[in-house]
């Protein structure tokens, strides 16, 4: 865990660019920091790795001063991704991922075969490693910066505004990338953005920073959506927040309506073959039997966007919970797969575990 334990940063003409911040990052767990230019997160991010020695406080990495460690030491146990992925253009992309592991002394084969690993993870081709940087797109570049980050296996990854060079599409890409990344190496990560959009995507728990570095607030993406701290904390997570949520919350939240309750909606009923299998919707009222095509969601998979989707096109506004096998186990309405977006007893303002406040 990384604790920032009263942690400030005035430069010597007299800019507070930290005022003092207490904030816990829990290991194993995607940390994003985001708030608006010059509120202080570079400066935050790099008290991490001694690049910035703080003039108050303290950085605690696993319960240990960062100060009394050995900067050179303690970089080589910490991931580092900037923006632009800040490559050496003269050396070749392979030799690039391997400038930890050389550092390290490791032996050339060695760690030119973890680069080729790494390579392989962040999903580039092995013809790749040849290249030099020049001769990759900014998105490759970026991917190459994560694969070198990631290179020692180090336990802690830092992270400022590593994607925000490149276009929306790509940007998506790396972004998905570093989800399944994460899954699979749970690595403590401190992210640096200053787009809500990123920062709720990626973010386990997301600390939203005003000037100095005081928390404005610090929840998990969805909290942050539907319950901002106060009218600044909502005005910088935009007008369309609530539906930005719709994508967060997992689609198990709707309380649907087994099957063995009815499939009359209304006018409407839900077929199903022997198999449970969704035929279509039929108008009870209508004098053909004309089939409505029937869409549905996976309770277990899609998040609450699909699920409103399925029921928004759907004739009778109703969506179809889906097993794996595409059997119908329930049926959820417009209405309930909203109501799924309301969190029960959570309070304007409340803040997730691990949150310390700002001073
Ligand atoms: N060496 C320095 N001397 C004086 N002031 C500095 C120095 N470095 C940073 N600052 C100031 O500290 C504040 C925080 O800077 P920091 O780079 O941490 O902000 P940021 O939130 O990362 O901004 P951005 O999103 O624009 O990158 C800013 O007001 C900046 O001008």
């Amino acid at each position: 865990m990384i604790r920032f334990d009263g942690a400030g940063k005035r430069h010597p003409d007299g800019t507070i660019a930290v005022e003092g911040l207490d904030l816990d990052v829990p290991s194993g767990r995607i940390t994003v920091l985001v708030g608006p230019s010059g509120c202080g997160k570079t400066t935050l991010l790099r008290m991490v790795n001694r690049m910035v020695e703080p003039s108050s406080g303290r950085v605690l990495l696993d319960g240990t001063d960062v100060a009394e460690l050995e900067p050179a030491k303690l970089r080589r146990g910490i991931g580092y991704v900037i923006q632009q992925a800040g490559l050496f253009p003269h050396r070749k992309v392979i030799d690039n991922i391997a400038t930890v592991p050389y550092l390290l002394g490791w032996d050339r084969r060695k760690a030119r075969a973890r680069a080729a690993e790494l390579l392989e993870l962040v999903g580039l081709a092995p013809e790749t490693g040849k290249r030099y940087p020049f001769q990759l797109s900014g998105g490759q570049q970026q991917r190459v910066g994560v694969a070198r980050a990631l290179a020692a296996d180090p336990p802690v990854l830092l992270m400022d505004e590593p994607f925000s060079a490149v276009d929306p599409v790509v940007r998506a890409g790396l972004q998905d990338e570093l989800l399944r990344l994460q899954s699979e190496l749970h690595k403590t990560v401190l992210f640096v953005t200053h787009d809500i959009e990123e920062a709720v995507r990626l973010g386990d728990q997301v600390v939203v920073l005003r000037a100095q570095g005081r928390i404005a607030q610090l929840a998990d993406p969805h909290t942050l959506l539907t319950a901002p701290a106060d009218d600044d904390v909502a005005a910088f997570l935009g007008r369309d927040r609530g539906l930005r949520g719709l994508g967060l919350r997992p689609a198990s939240a709707v309380d649907a309506r087994p099957v063995s309750d009815g499939l009359r909606y209304g006018g409407w009923e839900l077929t199903l073959d022997d198999d449970h299998l969704p035929i279509g919707w039929i108008d009870r009222d209508a004098v053909t039997a004309e089939l409505h095509p029937a869409s549905g969601y996976r309770p277990d998979t899609d998040t609450l966007r699909t699920a409103l989707d399925a029921a928004v096109l759907s004739p009778a506004g109703v969506a179809v919970a889906l097993d794996a096998d595409g059997r119908a186990i329930g049926t959820a309405s417009r209405e309930a797969v909203l109501a799924a977006l309301a969190v029960p007893g959570d309070e304007p303002g409340s803040t997730t575990d691990g949150a310390t406040g700002g001073r």
